[in-house]
């Protein structure tokens, strides 16, 4: 029983990893459900059993009567926002002014969710944190669990901190109305506020429901093998099984990353997904660490924000 456990497990989290971080799955939904199934009964008989990182354990049991407040080990930043090509511009002269001509930036879409740090040891998904006021944010482990995108165990047993945007796509966040007009509640405004409600509950059934999903874009905590640029992080925590989002790009100059910046403000509305603008990065590590920080953003990093 415990070697067939083991087994389901591993297959279960893979399947879920394929559909849910890949959006590739190999198995149809029938066969997915029919050995979560097995594995459930298989933990009923024996209790003794069922591991944290067990599919079956997303949605914990009772809710919890309050938040616990969580400090941040490494604080979570907060952007300097450009309006238009020239600030964009602007912010290229600055950093030009500082490392020179020789640098590339990394462009990535600005979801339009809640930013939430997620914390790993051994592998093993322990803390999951809003950010707060950047040094202190709210322990919503109990609810992450349940965004079947976050992996409970990585791929590798490091221990990490993890940064990324929890967001409901489009379609649930109108489906989510549509069912709260049946039930005369009041509606959400747009799919951001719905997913802080979701997150915001103390009873994880709540979220459980409301098909969450995320994307991570930075690290807090690493003590992996050092890596020289952004983008080699990124694959890093894909490599860990991570969700990472696929539109990023690198480009040589801010003519180019204005071009992107252009492209998406015609085509987000064809996303899944809400996006608030573009985060825009220099991507060497070194070349971040030269440029530095203000007091509450980074120097080597800006959001062009869209047009509202
Ligand atoms: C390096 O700091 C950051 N990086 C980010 N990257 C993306 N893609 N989206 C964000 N919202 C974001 N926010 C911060 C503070």
């Amino acid at each position: 029983a415990k070697k067939r456990a083991e087994a389901l497990r591993k297959e279960l989290n893979q399947y879920n990893y394929e559909y849910h971080v890949l959006d590739q799955p190999t198995v149809p939904d029938a066969v997915y459900d029919q050995k979560l199934h097995e594995l459930v009964q298989l933990e009923e008989e024996h209790p003794e059993l069922i591991t944290d990182d067990s599919p079956t354990q997303r949605v914990g049991g009772q809710p919890l009567d309050e938040f616990r407040k969580v400090d941040h080990t490494v604080p979570m930043l907060s952007l300097g926002n450009a309006f238009n090509a020239e600030e964009l511009r602007d912010f290229d002269r600055r950093v030009r002014g500082k490392i020179g001509d020789d640098f590339k930036y990394v462009c990535e879409l600005k979801i339009d969710g809640l930013a939430v740090s997620l914390r790993y040891e051994e592998g093993k998904f322990v803390l999951g944190a809003t950010r707060g006021d950047g040094k202190t944010g709210e322990d919503i482990t109990h609810n992450l669990r349940t965004v079947k995108s976050i992996p409970l165990r990585l791929t590798e047993p490091v221990t990490i901190e993890a940064r990324g945007e929890v967001f409901m796509p489009k379609q649930s966040f109108l489906s989510l109305n549509d069912n709260r007009e049946k039930e005369g509640l009041e509606l959400f405004a747009n799919p951001r506020n719905a997913a802080a409600g979701s997150l915001r509950q103390l009873d994880p059934k709540v979220a459980a429901r409301r098909n969450l999903d995320v994307f991570l874009y930075a690290v807090g905590e690493w003590q992996a093998a050092s890596t020289a640029s952004h983008s080699e992080r990124l694959k890093y925590l894909r490599e860990l099984g991570f969700k990472t989002n696929p539109e990023t790009k690198r480009f040589d100059t801010i003519e180019e990353v204005i071009e992107y910046t252009e492209e998406w403000t015609i085509h987000r509305n064809e996303l899944d997904y809400d996006i608030d603008g573009i985060v825009i990065k220099v991507d060497s590590i070194q070349q971040q660490e030269e440029l530095g920080f203000t007091a509450k953003s980074p120097r080597w990093a800006i959001a062009y924000k869209f047009p509202a």
